[in-house]
């Protein structure tokens, strides 16, 4: 899979599968795993497409979990998630933008009917568009939303029932794009139009074999799919909806997953439900701009696509509407939702870790985790928390990064006068944690500390950026200071200092490395309805203390 930024691309060549039969059936990955890739160049698709290779094929999802799934995505929360997807490489300024609109709603323009129209037409006249482009990226935007909101291992089946005008060739177009995401659709509709461009969308669906189904067919299977797409009426609309769209929009009213293309169907285009039709989509994806109706939108998702307004428009219409993140078709408008802590939860299913897939040795354990978590294109797959206690026994705990491993310990850097180094010297007894998430899985290791050698810091040391090696220099960590200006003056003498890229800095004797030697391992896999897997490996109850003992902890 391809490390590129681009979605859109992917790199052909030779790809490594591994067969891990063994560990396909721990795991419930098929049997494969994908030759690691660097994560900090890998793409959402592409981490999206390895997550849902690694992925156990039944994934429970619940309502909740799809909008975490957005927040994941979508809105640039906090760095670790951003470098997760494609906002690293979105613009401090668009960035800022993005967290601006995501915080303040209002601060996005919504259009009447009558600028909605002319914008088409100043589109597809003066500014060179044609329909059928516009639609297509239209479409493709109404796909990617989906794809954001509803993942494809949970959402599988998707109806998209289409209306007589362009709102309709949308659906089509979406349809097409969903199946090639990996989604099973079926289409409704019912009124035809009798043009070219029409025709073609028709046939390119056909011939993707996707069913067409007729509208009396649909009151007995709506609720046999994950998500029914409005794509019935988009922004001409006007007056009461005439047969048979108005039954079918009946049959919408109080369904779960439903998403609107553009307007909900049957909503005055500015006024919203005046009509009393009683559609309230779940999902809604503004086109363009959004329609002043929108302001009525009362989903979970709201989104807005067609990338490709032009500056000309924005200004004589007056827009200011967010960018789009990276090269995403669909930027997410919707309000923060109030998040009651208490649901959020996951239920993990699928994968499994049973005694005997395990290995008998707890290094090689940890080793094929890590390298799992690393394969997933996990952000910062070897943070972990270090816990320590000071010799009255009270505890602290922060994220370091691990620096190595191997059959004589765990190893991280840090100053030898911070909290943790302090503790340390007067309690050497540690524990670690690792935390992936999207495996369900952590390793927690306890055992006894000590400094390495002052050779092997200095390696580390010296192998690490002039900046970072600065920094070291410049920080007397957990220490007061009086502002950030202490740090920035030291940072920048230092630099002066040391602007002679062939002087070597020494590394400082307050900095370097420690080692937790393991007495204790315990491996936690994430499985359903609470009832975890937890392997243990134990040194003190061997009969020879230089084997492991394992042993299954109730969860
Ligand atoms: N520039 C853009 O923003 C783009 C938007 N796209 C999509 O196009 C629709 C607007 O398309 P249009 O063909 O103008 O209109 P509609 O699809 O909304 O439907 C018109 C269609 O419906 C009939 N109709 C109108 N009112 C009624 C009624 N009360 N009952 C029954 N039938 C009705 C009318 O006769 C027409 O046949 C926009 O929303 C976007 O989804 C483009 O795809 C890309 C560019
Ligand atoms: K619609």
């Amino acid at each position: 899979f391809c490390p590129n930024l681009h979605r859109n691309r992917l790199r052909v060549g030779t790809c490594k599968w591994q067969d891990k039969p063994a560990s396909a059936k721990v795991h419930g990955y098929h049997g494969i795993t994908l030759s690691p890739i660097a994560p900090t160049s890998a793409c959402l698709h592409c981490i999206q497409e390895r997550q849902s290779l690694f992925k156990p094929p039944v994934t429970v999802y619940d309502k909740y979990q799809s909008l975490s799934h957005r927040v994941h995505t979508y809105t640039p929360l906090s760095k670790s998630q951003a470098s997760d997807q494609q906002l690293f490489h979105t613009t401090k300024k668009d960035m800022d933008s993005l967290v601006q609109h995501l915080h303040d709603p209002n601060s996005i323009s919504y259009i009447s009917q009558e600028a909605a129209a002319a914008i088409d037409e100043l589109l597809m006249g003066p500014l060179g568009f044609s329909v059928d482009q516009l639609m297509e990226l239209a479409g493709l935007s109404v796909a990617s939303a989906i794809f954001e909101a509803y993942p494809v291992q949970a959402n599988n089946r998707v109806l998209v029932i289409c209306g007589p005008g362009n709102n309709g060739g949308d659906g089509l177009v979406a349809a097409r794009h969903l199946h090639h995401f990996g989604y099973s659709l079926s289409v409704c509709y019912p009124k035809r139009t009798d043009k070219p461009l029409y025709h073609g969308l028709v046939t390119q669906l056909e011939s993707l074999s996707i069913p067409f189904l007729l509208e009396d067919e649909l009151p007995s299977i709506l609720s046999s799919f994950d998500v029914v797409v409005d794509a019935i009426f988009g922004f001409s609309f006007r007056g009461q909806p005439r047969p048979p769209f108005d039954a079918l929009i009946q049959k919408l009213v109080g369904l779960p997953n439903v998403v609107s293309v553009d307007i909900p169907s049957g909503w005055h285009v500015e006024e919203g439900d005046i009509n009393g039709i009683g559609l309230h989509p779940d999902m809604l994806v503004s086109l363009t701009a959004p329609k002043l109706c929108a302001r009525k939108f009362k989903g979970l998702h709201h989104f807005l696509g067609g990338r490709f307004v032009p500056p000309l428009i924005a200004e004589k219409f007056g827009l200011k509407l967010p960018p789009y993140p990276g090269t995403s078709q669909c930027v997410w408008i919707g309000k923060l939702p109030s998040i009651d802590v208490g649901s959020l939860r996951e239920n993990y299913v699928g994968a499994v870790l049973l005694e005997e897939h395990l290995n008998a040795d707890p290094f090689s354990q940890f080793k094929e985790w890590f390298e799992d978590a690393v394969a997933m294109g996990l952000p910062e797959p070897n943070a972990m928390t270090l816990a320590t206690a000071n010799k009255e026994g009270h505890p602290s705990a922060r994220m370091v990064l691990l620096k190595g491993y191997d059959e004589h310990g765990f190893v991280w850097y840090t100053n030898y006068g911070s909290r943790k180094a302090l503790e340390l010297a007067s309690n050497p007894w540690a524990s670690i944690v690792f935390f992936w998430e999207r495996l369900h899985r952590q390793a927690r290791i306890t055992g006894c500390v000590e400094k390495v050698s002052s050779e092997e810091s200095d390696e580390y040391f010296h192998s690490r950026p002039r900046e970072s090696q600065i920094g070291a220099l410049v920080s007397a960590q957990s220490t007061v200071i009086a502002g950030r200006h202490v740090l920035d003056q030291a940072y920048e003498d230092l630099q002066s200092r040391y602007a002679d890229k062939s002087i070597i800095i020494p590394r400082p004797d307050h900095w370097g490395g420690f080692r937790l030697q393991p007495e204790a391992f315990e491996f936690w896999q994430g499985r359903e309805s609470r009832l975890h897997d937890r392997l243990t490996y134990t040194k003190e109850m061997a009969v020879d203390k230089s084997n492991w003992v394992i042993h299954r902890l109730a969860p």
